[in-house]
């Protein structure tokens, strides 16, 4: 099955897949402790607008509680942006998706992200025909196509004994769906954030 790219999140973890039939030559970089997806050195030139972005970023809030922020395109920064001001997970991922709203490319792709602190994690979802904003205690997955409303998904990285956000990359990397292309891993303890990538989807793949 093709789901697209797609975010998992639980309490003190949380992943994004990128996978893709028509951008495969792509990687996430890590540029200052924020994680970006953009075109691998020998990528075809494209001027499609949603093929580059800053997928993972740590933020502090106002009161210092440490949270991840993970997402599938350019609306990861103004939802880290608004948890930086105080927002509840909440609003800071409703206000950003509202605005911004699904892609306007030949799908409708939908704008997909996940809040992380400690012990919380928030996922959210724009399509062309609705928004939805949740609070999960359990592992949650929502994908741009197919799975596109937050299900529960088995997560083994959820139940390590020591969370680890590159385990939780390679993870989601080597799920059963089509066209795994890169992934980012975020783990976050009262000290603070951890981001991990793994752009090895050959080691990986099933298809
Ligand atoms: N975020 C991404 O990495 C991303 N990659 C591709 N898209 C959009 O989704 C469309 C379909 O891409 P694909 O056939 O690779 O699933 C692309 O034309 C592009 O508009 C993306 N937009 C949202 O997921």
């Amino acid at each position: 099955m093709y789901v697209g790219r797609f975010v998992v999140v639980a309490p003190g973890i949380g992943a994004y897949r990128v996978s893709s039939r028509s951008f495969p030559n792509r990687r996430v970089t890590d540029r200052d402790g924020t994680l970006t997806v953009g075109p691998t050195p020998d990528a075809p030139e494209t001027d499609n607008p949603y093929v580059s972005y800053n997928c993972a970023r740590a933020v502090r809030t106002p009161t210092d509680e440490p949270l991840a922020v993970v997402g599938n395109g350019s609306h990861v920064d103004p939802i880290a942006e608004k948890l930086e001001l105080g927002y509840p997970a909440r609003d800071a991922l409703a206000t950003p998706l509202l605005a911004l709203d699904f892609e306007k490319d030949d799908y409708d792709t939908p704008r997909i992200a996940g809040v992380v602190g400690s012990e919380t994690a928030t996922i959210g979802v724009v399509r062309r025909d609705g928004l939805v904003i949740e609070a999960v205690e359990e592992p949650t997955i929502v994908a741009t196509y197919e799975t596109d409303s937050p299900e529960p998904y088995e997560f083994a990285a959820a139940d390590a004994e020591t969370p680890d956000a590159a385990a939780a990359a390679t993870e989601v990397l080597g799920a059963d769906f089509e066209h795994p292309v890169c992934a980012a891993g975020a783990t976050v303890d009262g000290d603070g954030v951890t981001l991990a990538f793994d752009n090895d989807a050959e080691s990986v793949a099933h298809d």
